[in-house]
């Protein structure tokens, strides 16, 4: 069988600063315990997964500035294949305040491509893929971007291939006419898109299913330490995680994006590849700063993950 490979494309990467404190106390000096510094952003989290689980992968999007080349350098020294564009402006920092209680984000906006940059972008992608490839199209837009944007990197490819795309606001609306394969919002992403708070599991699937009349394939709708649940034209089903003592959340929407697209890659699979997807979730919580999982980390949890139809969905 022919090697497949699956590109993750950040517009907007980030090197992520995580600050460790036993107490958070805002507008006073806090006392940082421990901090680690990581290379991140949706995509290239993504990447680093499908790294760690042995599946071919390419990271692209856009760099730029000192942050940049930190973050391509780290990712050279992971080995992880990446292949970015680099623009005029500095790479965003994200700092993630973590205290036994809360976990506190501060994400920058990143710098804005232009025009011809984003011409480049998808001369690139389509470099890099091949029929039967997957392209993962992860996080927030950098700064003035239109949020159309995701819609035309789709409706620029040129190779028949699967399409995941995790984002949120404006981006994730406009995206939707592209007919995305899979999408990967949380809770409050969707409710975000459906315009209303979704408060049920009955409503949460009724909104789902909204979204497979559109075109989207797959919906993968992340809870937290809740699980998720996944809507297709195969039903609707939960998974429930085991609790466990999570060090850092940060990336585990990434590692379950990238447990899914790669086990159903190579199996087809959905249901499979659902439960593997929450798997690859919970072990990423238990590691510190933006870390993500292993294939071993993953697969110790595959038989701890309850998955069951939902039946007679209730609001
Ligand atoms: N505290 C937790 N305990 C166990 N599993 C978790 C926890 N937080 C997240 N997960 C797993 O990781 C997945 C993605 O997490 P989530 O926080 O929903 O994503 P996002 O970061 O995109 O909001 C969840 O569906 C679940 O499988
Ligand atoms: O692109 P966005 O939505 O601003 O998010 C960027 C942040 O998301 C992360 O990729 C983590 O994402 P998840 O916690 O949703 O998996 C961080 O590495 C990064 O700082």
């Amino acid at each position: 069988m022919k090697d497949l490979k699956i590109v993750t494309v950040t517009l907007n990467p980030a090197v992520d600063l995580t600050l460790n404190v036993d107490v958070l106390r805002i507008g006073e000096i806090n006392s940082v315990s421990s901090m680690r510094k990581d290379s991140g952003g949706k995509g290239i989290n993504v990447s680093k997964v499908i790294h760690n689980l042995g599946m071919k992968t390419v990271a692209t999007g856009f760099i730029g500035g000192s942050t940049g080349e930190w973050l391509q350098a780290d990712l050279k020294h992971k080995e992880i294949p990446a292949d970015f564009i680099k623009i005029a402006g500095e790479t965003r920092t994200n700092v993630k305040i973590i205290s036994p209680e809360s976990e506190t984000q501060c994400n920058g906006t990143g710098p804005h491509p232009h025009e011809e940059d984003l011409v480049r972008l998808c001369n690139k992608i389509d470099q890099l893929l091949e029929d039967g490839d997957a392209l993962i199209l992860a996080g927030s837009v950098p700064g003035e971007t239109d949020p159309i944007v995701y819609r035309k990197i789709i409706q620029s490819l040129r190779k028949n291939v699967f399409i995941a795309l995790d984002t949120s606001g404006e981006a994730l609306k406009e995206s939707i006419a592209g007919k995305p394969d899979l999408i990967k919002p949380n809770e409050e992403e969707l409710s975000q898109l459906a315009g209303i708070e979704l408060r049920t599991e009955g409503e949460i699937v009724r909104t789902a299913q909204e979204l497979l009349a559109q075109g989207v394939k797959h919906i993968l709708v992340s809870l937290g330490e809740r699980g998720s649940l996944y809507v297709s034209k195969q039903g609707a089903f939960r998974a429930v995680t085991p609790k466990v003592e999570a060090r850092s959340t940060v990336g585990a929407g990434d590692a379950t994006l990238a447990g899914f697209v790669t086990k159903y890659l190579s199996t087809g699979d959905a249901l499979a590849s659902f439960v593997f997807a929450n798997a690859c979730g919970v072990a990423t919580v238990l590691k510190e700063g933006s870390q993500v999982c292993n294939r071993t980390e993953a697969e110790q949890f595959v038989n701890q993950i309850v998955c069951m139809p939902i039946n007679g969905v209730s609001v």
